[in-house]
């Protein structure tokens, strides 16, 4: 993406985009929120889970660094699948720096080899090789992850800008990592009002929010056949000004009546803790009490229908 130009009497500032890309379970959200500093990308302990690019933005006084959370890239099995690698390629070309995450507990494995070898394909824009969960490790284990990382590079032709180790819960060379980034960034002006940390839609990261807490804890088949549309959120008009109630309503969309059950939990007990664990987060999130209406729906085998896609915002 091309910054505007700055005016002459701006003081010399970078500002552009960085995506992280990765497998399954890389720690990409959790590097993008410690970043920001702030729960703007959704995060679990199961893999693509992150559907929606959502932006993070890094302000500092020399730089604006608008960060991009792609989903996983893997081998589609479905129109969902392709799409959705659709939308990591279409990022990986308009970004100013690509930041490949690979997790400091796990050997190089095939997912991460795939990803590389799309990687090598795009030529123009800089990669640093970001080594997460680097707290998980030791220090020998991190230098085997390291020279293995480089030795990646070399074989498939990726030249890295940099190859940083950090870990994101420790908060270890977090901010090291923005400092290497900032310099791939061109010069320009600030992108985004100062204090914004995402321009995703709020109801986007508010369906986020839902999908996130109805996910925890379900079978493993599930998490691909959950969708989650936020229909409306209002304010309650017979509020006083001191106490507002903004109320949600969402729908989370299943493909068969038989997951109706696993969501929904013996009678509704799971569906309430979804409501009760998700409004936290929303009320946290927007800073305002929530009365939060939630339905569980089928929607008859989305992932493959492409009318049901668009329906839900593919
Ligand atoms: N110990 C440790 N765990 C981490 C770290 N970063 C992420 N994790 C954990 O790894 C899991 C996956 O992290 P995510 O940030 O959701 O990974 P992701 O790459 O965004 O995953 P997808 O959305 O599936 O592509 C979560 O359980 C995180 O808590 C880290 O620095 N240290």
């Amino acid at each position: 993406m091309t910054a505007p130009t700055p005016a002459p009497s701006e003081a010399p500032h970078r500002s552009g985009f960085a995506c992280f890309v990765g497998r399954p379970n890389a720690g990409k959200s959790t590097l993008t929120n410690a970043l920001v500093g702030t729960k703007v990308a959704i995060t679990s302990n199961r893999p693509q889970t992150t559907r929606h690019t959502v932006r993070g933005i890094v302000h500092r006084p020399d730089a604006q660094l608008v960060l991009v959370d792609t989903p996983g890239l893997h081998k589609p099995r479905t129109l969902l699948g392709e799409r959705l690698n659709d939308v990591v390629r279409a990022t990986w070309a308009e970004v100013d720096v690509i930041g490949f995450c690979l997790p400091a507990d796990q050997r190089i494995g095939p997912g991460d080899r795939y990803i590389a070898q799309e990687l090598a394909g795009v030529k123009r824009t800089p990669k640093i090789a970001v080594v997460t969960k680097t707290d998980l490790v030791d220090q020998r284990e991190l230098a085997d992850r390291l020279i293995a990382v480089d030795q990646l590079g070399r074989e498939l032709g990726i030249e890295w800008a940099e190859i940083v180790p950090v870990s994101a819960v420790a908060d270890r060379q977090v901010g090291l990592l923005a400092d290497l980034l900032v310099p791939l960034l061109p010069e320009g002006p600030m992108l985004y009002p100062e204090g914004e940390l995402t321009d995703e839609p709020e109801q986007v990261m508010v369906a986020e929010l839902i999908r996130e807490a109805a996910l925890e804890g379900v079978r493993d088949e599930l998490p691909h056949s959950i969708a989650v549309v936020v229909e409306e959120m209002l304010p309650r008009g017979d509020r006083p000004a001191d106490r507002p109630l903004l109320d949600i309503h969402a729908n989370i969309f299943i493909e068969r009546s038989s997951q109706k059950g696993i969501v929904i939990g013996p009678k509704g007990s799971r569906l309430k803790r979804v409501g009760t664990t998700s409004r936290r987060q929303i009320e946290a999130l927007l800073g305002t009490p929530v009365f939060l209406d939630l339905h569980v729906k089928v929607a008859k085998d989305w992932q493959r229908d492409p009318k049901q896609l668009r329906r839900l915002g593919f």
